[in-house]
């Protein structure tokens, strides 16, 4: 038995365990004293036995004195049984928290944790959260705390460093939000109080959002950086300083940190929230762990604290919390790396590359409950789609990082005021982002590992809501068929027992596949041969033409891709492909290959 580990209410049960307590009371029980509430659960017993014995304890100051030694003998009876009794209060309330716990599937580790909570109203009496608060809180339509909220909004209100993992769309953007608005009361002229790291910046742009609903009539100033070219004028050290919370992606935090003289101090920094945790720990070109330690020396205040959440659970991330975070409470709902588990989750085998636009066009054509999100693992593959597809008469667009910001945002916006149906894109949009009501989600390409798989269905199925996940698999993706397949029956899917028992992938394999995406043949119904006959049969069109007006012709193989200059496919191609026009033309060597562009 280690005691080390018990607290003194658990050392106290395993002490008595086996030991009889005789039931002390009052001598002279007054009547309305005696009869315990055999009808009523063990806490509300207690708790009215309790009031009872104060009751009784009042009525024994009137009662006639018998000896001293009588009356000292009673009063330390009196304290034993109180002491019993808030012994027993303390074991039931235990009980019912991890009946509470259990019952959430919330899980802690950590000393001194917290009970959770189970309304907001409770946070205004339990923390002395402003009603303000509440009432935003309220105005989202958020009627009960989520099980991560439940268990680290108290946390972090008790000033605990957090480690949280919870599913996709289960809330956990309010759950640091609340607590953070809370710990910086009302705005301040030192600058940035709080910062909040996010991989991307449509995630930010989103968390940014919630947070100006949250602080509403709280005066906080929340700010995200836009230009990091006039960042220094705003934020560096001769500017106002009157601003609260900075959310940011650490690309650009870290820009401004390295300026000479740095854009911007944080050294105010009373909270710095790390969100997608795993994602932000990750090292190598898609992750961010560089960028990430420059943002955690910055913030070298003593009393900064640190809360990480995500939905993928890493164990890099954990380690580092534990040996990093004084008294660091870890949350967990679910079991960790699950799906979640609203989501109808399918696997199709399509065979090939082009057995892919085969079955995309089958699901619209059985009908797709739209709006739809369809992941790809590249934008080169992205754009390859959109082209493939937008004739086909559906209202879809593209986002990857290629776009511009002003497309990227417009894109985003019209697919979340459903002007959009199918959005294309890449993993850019497979983290936290909230689309209200996506109800499909499609893998066009197979997710390069389980953890991605997570979070791209997880854009489906959110708060509460219900919807349907399918996973395009060709021959070549059976190797890594094993761990989503593993997934999906975790989070309560029928998968076929096959594939569960397919052989494991190399762990050097699986790590390479996380890096580098495997080469695919080019997405396009058109076989190359065929396109390569139209191109011959234009060239050879534009020749003649040329000829006759006695020029060289031109070409079979232009060196460079070029492209239409009609007004119309300008606005076209500066919409869909981000590409200058008038820089292109300049580089079209000559005034044939635009030709050969006009027509192609
Ligand atoms: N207590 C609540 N009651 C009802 N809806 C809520 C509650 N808290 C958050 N939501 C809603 O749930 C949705 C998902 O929340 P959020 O984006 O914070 O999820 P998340 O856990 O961060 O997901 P991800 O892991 O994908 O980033 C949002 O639309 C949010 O408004």
């Amino acid at each position: 038995m280690n005691l080390l580990s018990m607290d003194c209410e658990e050392i106290f049960q395993k002490l008595a365990c086996g030991a009889k307590f005789r039931r002390l009371g009052p001598k002279n029980p007054k009547k309305d004293c005696q009869s315990p509430d055999y009808g009523a659960p063990a806490g509300k017993i207690r708790k009215v036995r309790q009031v009872k014995d104060e009751n009784c304890r009042g009525n024994d100051e009137t009662r006639p004195l018998s000896d001293d030694s009588d009356v000292e003998k009673d009063h330390a009876e009196e304290k034993s049984i109180t002491y019993k009794d808030t012994l027993a209060d303390k074991s039931n309330k235990k009980d019912m928290v991890d009946h509470l716990r259990k019952s959430m599937k919330i899980s802690t580790a950590g000393q001194s944790v917290p009970k959770p909570f189970e309304s907001f109203e409770e946070l205004i009496s339990d923390y002395n959260i402003s009603r303000k608060l509440v009432q935003n809180i309220l105005n989202f339509g958020f009627t009960k705390p989520t099980p991560v909220q439940m268990q680290a909004i108290p946390c972090m209100l008790q000033g605990r460093q957090v480690l949280a993992c919870a599913p996709t769309g289960s809330g956990k953007t309010a759950a640091f939000l609340i607590p953070v608005i809370h710990a910086l009361g009302g705005p301040k002229k030192q600058g940035f109080r709080a910062v909040i790291v996010s991989p991307t910046r449509e995630l930010a742009k989103q968390t940014f959002r919630e947070c100006i609903r949250l602080c509403e009539g709280s005066n906080l100033r929340t700010h995200i950086i836009s230009k990091v070219g006039n960042a220094s004028e705003k934020y560096g050290p001769n500017s106002s300083q009157k601003f609260d919370i900075l959310i940011t992606t650490p690309n650009r935090l870290v820009y401004m940190l390295e300026q000479d003289p740095p854009a911007v101090s944080l050294k105010s920094v009373e909270w710095l929230i790390v969100d997608e945790a795993d994602k932000l720990f990750e090292v190598g070109p898609r992750g961010f762990r560089d960028q990430l330690a420059a943002i955690y020396v910055a913030c070298d205040s003593d009393s900064v604290k640190r809360a990480m959440f995500s939905a993928t659970y890493s164990t890099h991330v954990a380690k580092w919390c534990r040996r990093n975070l004084k008294k660091v409470i870890s949350v967990t709902v679910g079991h960790r790396n699950t799906a979640a588990e609203d989501v109808q989750q399918d696997l199709l085998f399509v065979g090939n590359e082009e057995g892919k636009l085969i079955a995309i066009r089958n699901l619209v054509k059985q009908g797709l409950a739209s709006p739809v999100l369809v992941f790809v693992q590249s934008k080169e593959r992205a754009q390859e789609l959109f082209e493939e597809l937008l004739y086909d008469g559906l209202n879809i667009d593209v986002i990857h990082a290629d776009r511009t910001q002003l497309q990227r945002d417009n894109t985003v916006r019209a697919f979340r005021e459903g002007k959009i149906w199918i959005l294309i894109c890449t993993e850019l949009m497979g983290r936290g982002i909230d689309f209200k009501g996506v109800n499909t989600v499609i893998n066009y390409d197979f997710p390069l590992s389980a953890v991605s798989y997570i979070h791209r269905i997880g854009r489906t199925g959110r708060a509460g809501r219900t919807g349907r996940a399918v996973t395009f698999f060709t021959t070549e993706d059976t190797p890594h068929l094993r761990s989503i397949a593993t997934v999906m029956k975790d989070s309560g899917c029928d998968v076929p027992e096959y594939m569960l028992k397919l052989k494991r992938p190399k762990k050097t394999d699986r790590q390479k596949l996380e890096y580098i995406a495997p080469e695919r043949k080019k997405i396009s119904t058109v076989p190359s041969y065929e396109k390569f006959k139209l191109h011959k049969e234009k060239v050879k069109k534009i020749n003649r033409r040329l000829r006759k007006k006695g020029k060289r012709g031109i070409s079979m193989m232009p060196e460079k891709k070029v492209i239409h200059q009609s007004g119309l496919a300008k606005k076209y191609y500066s919409k869909h492909y981000n590409i200058n026009t008038k820089k292109h033309k300049k580089s079209c060597k000559t005034e044939e290959e635009s030709m050969l562009a006009v027509e192609d």
